[in-house]
């Protein structure tokens, strides 16, 4: 009976073995170099195994292949995934031949049938419904509408300030300061409702918005086997949203709309132009729901992301941190105050802002799908000829930090990103500076997100000496506990009044 046993235990052991591996020569076949995959785990050992986090495997395949290779053959767990190590070509792919990769790969994890609340969010949708979606979120984020969603965020400043110094100035958690931020920012410019996030009782909002994002157990293990057989997503795909989660923001937002009902005023901002979208166009309350949430799913966490870095740099370089307080007294106003234009006109706080967001973009890397054939040269001179359906992974972090376009990748210098060197955009038409993207897919709450940033930035550079924290690792790596981009240990704060 052992005997059987034992060989039955073999037979599947080989048979699970070569289920793993039958593919690994999907690139070989293709003429496309790549690192040698384990089984099971491909070749990104960190996805399962977190010795150190994703986006630095990324990393150290680009490293290795960049000089002699414009894309390498990977594999996503089994999924075989062509890696660019080409800025030119990854520019191609964002920007000059945009409709031969119109679809961001993540769209096909997720059933807008059983996720109303992100059903409508342009980052996943595809073809003419992510035309019309994106063509909806558009308007609400005109120059104007933030203008006036934006008439709170100085007293929101106030509110955190006052906070930092009621709770002791010392060892403050800089995420989370930034995520009750964007919390209470996000409830009043999208939702005209106040989050409490500078007190006891605040909203749990951003709680709730970890909870489907990076706290997602499920939905991660998900993610992990449909790597492993992506044949799977042709006959299911899980909910991506917890159901109290769910239920926690569709009860929020009916608060929310109810609220604005009841005032009789008019209000030129995001909500506004949501509601009355949903009148003219007559949708449901789950559409404009969804709609909505695009601005929490997508802004929340990553706004934090960069408040987060940029106080950390800040605080790592006290003379950037002293050239930044003397153009906030220069451009401040007779009350002290930042006004919303004057905040758009400050150089070297929109420089430390881009410089944060190269060295910790909250988007690590950009994951494209082809959606109708095209070619790319390799260094040789071969060509590689892509299919409908061939996944593809942009290495941001990698080609943020490469020496070769960046001297001192790990040194904080706001100076590269000054208009008189040429601006962020001489880095981006390079295919270089992907911290929003690039091309008709580029980040729709862009602007939106740095009046956020250069607000809460400036305001604390204002009012405190910002400082590293015992707590606080100086050297700069990624949490690999996280599949976000974290500064791995924490950002850890002191606050002095000055
Ligand atoms: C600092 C904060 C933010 C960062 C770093 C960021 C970054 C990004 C990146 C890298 C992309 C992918 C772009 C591409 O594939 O070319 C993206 C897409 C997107 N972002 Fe943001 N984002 C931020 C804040 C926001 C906010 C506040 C919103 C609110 C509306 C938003 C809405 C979107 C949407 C809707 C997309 C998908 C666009 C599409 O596929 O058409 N983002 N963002």
């Amino acid at each position: 009976m052992l005997y059987y046993l034992l060989i039955a235990l073999l037979v599947l052991g080989t048979l699970i073995y070569y289920f793993l591996i039958w593919n690994y020569d999907h690139w070989q076949k293709r003429n496309v170099c790549g690192p040698k995959p384990y089984p099971l785990l491909g070749s990104y050992p960190n996805l399962l195994l977190r010795r150190q986090h994703f986006g630095d495997d990324l990393q150290d395949i680009y490293k290795f292949y960049k000089t002699s290779q414009n894309y390498v053959g990977t594999y996503l767990m089994r999924t075989p995934t062509l890696l660019i190590t080409d800025p030119q070509i990854v520019h191609e792919i964002f920007v000059t031949a945009f409709k031969h990769f119109d679809d961001n790969d993540v769209g096909k994890l997720i059933d807008t049938s059983k996720d109303p609340l992100i059903a409508k969010n342009p980052f996943i949708l595809s073809g003419k419904e992510w035309i019309l979606q994106r063509s909806f979120v558009t308007p609400a984020l005109t120059s104007s509408r933030i203008k006036q969603s934006y008439q709170d965020i100085p007293e929101i400043c106030r509110e955190m300030a006052k906070f930092i110094i009621e709770y002791g100035c010392l060892g403050i958690n800089g995420k989370d300061l930034a995520l009750r931020f964007t919390s209470e920012s996000l409830s009043s410019c999208v939702l005209g409702i106040k989050a409490n996030s500078f007190t006891p009782s605040r909203l749990p909002i951003s709680e709730n918005v970890n909870k489907f994002a990076s706290e997602n157990v499920a939905f991660t293990i998900f993610t992990l086997l449909a790597g492993l057989a992506p044949e799977i997503l042709k006959y299911y795909r899980m909910k991506f949203f917890p159901k109290d989660c769910e239920n926690f923001f569709i009860d929020l937002m009916e608060r929310a709309y109810k609220y604005r009902a009841s005032e009789h005023f008019a209000r030129n901002d995001i909500l506004d132009h949501l509601i009355k979208a949903k009148e003219i166009e007559n949708l449901s309350n789950l559409d404009v729901y969804s709609h909505t949430m695009t601005f929490l799913i997508d802004g929340l966490d990553t706004t934090a992301t960069v408040i987060s870095h940029c106080l950390l740099m800040l605080a790592l370089e006290p003379l950037c941190q002293d050239k930044l307080f003397q153009e906030v007294c220069r451009s401040a106003d007779n009350k002290g105050d930042l006004p919303f234009t004057t905040l758009n006109e400050m150089p070297y706080l929109d420089a430390c802002i881009h410089e944060s967001l190269r060295i910790y973009p909250p988007g690590l890397w950009s994951t494209k799908c082809c959606t109708k054939p095209y070619q790319f040269r390799n260094k040789d001179g071969s060509i590689l000829s892509l299919q409908k359906g061939d996944s593809i992974i942009i290495p941001i972090y990698a080609l943020h930090h490469d020496e070769e376009y960046y001297a001192e990748p790990y040194k904080f210098k706001p100076e590269r990103f000054l208009i008189e060197n040429g601006g962020v955009k001489r880095f981006r038409d390079h295919g270089i500076f992907l911290g929003f993207g690039d091309g008709p897919r580029t980040c729709l709450g862009m602007r939106f997100a740095l009046i956020q940033c250069k607000a809460a930035i400036s305001s604390l550079a204002k009012t405190f000496h910002i400082k590293l924290n015992a707590k606080t690792r100086k050297e700069f790596k990624l949490d690999p506990k996280s599949f976000l981009a974290l500064h791995a240990g924490g950002v850890w704060l002191d606050f002095e009044r000055r």
